[in-house]
């Protein structure tokens, strides 16, 4: 099989759902230009090669908002695939951090209830992301 028609290699994307004291959780908008633009997603990234889910959710919450994660717990793994390409999506609740949130990559942020949340505005792999989080809250209230 000649090398370009290899499977490309399934891409291990972190998310991170911080909820605040409210229990609003953050939105993150993608920007012009990228894949899935003008749709909302939670913060976070690719993992780099050799690095560990969590040390690459720290590293992507610090350099697109300046927060330092202190406390997280993993919410779903969500399968995707978008053209050819497959992700894992691995989401995970953050609840607590030092600093205070802000975009340090242009993107556009916001704080909602879950609830609140027009899934449609989302990425479609983090649909199953919000049921997830809606349904673990409903177990916890
Ligand atoms: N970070 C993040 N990516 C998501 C979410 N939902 C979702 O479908 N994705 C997709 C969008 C991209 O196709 C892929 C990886 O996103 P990314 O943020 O690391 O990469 P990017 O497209 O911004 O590109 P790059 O400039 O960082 O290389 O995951 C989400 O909630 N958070």
């Amino acid at each position: 099989m000649p090398a370009s028609a290899a499977p490309k290699p399934v891409m291990h994307v972190m998310a991170g759902l911080l909820i605040d004291a409210e229990g609003r959780v953050l939105l993150a908008q993608r920007p012009a230009g990228k894949h899935l633009a003008g749709m909302w997603e939670f913060p976070g990234g690719k993992l780099e090669s050799g690095e560990t889910p969590l040390a690459a959710l720290a590293r992507e919450l610090q350099e697109e908002l300046g927060i330092r994660m202190r406390r997280a717990e993993p919410l779903i793994r969500v399968p995707w695939q978008y053209g050819e390409q497959e992700l894992l999506l691995d989401a995970w609740r953050v609840d607590r951090w030092e600093g205070v949130p802000r975009s340090l990559e242009g993107q556009a942020l916001q704080w909602l209830p879950p609830a609140q949340i027009d899934p449609l505005l989302l990425t479609p792999a983090d649909q199953p992301i919000l049921r997830a989080l809606l349904r673990a809250n409903q177990l916890t209230t």
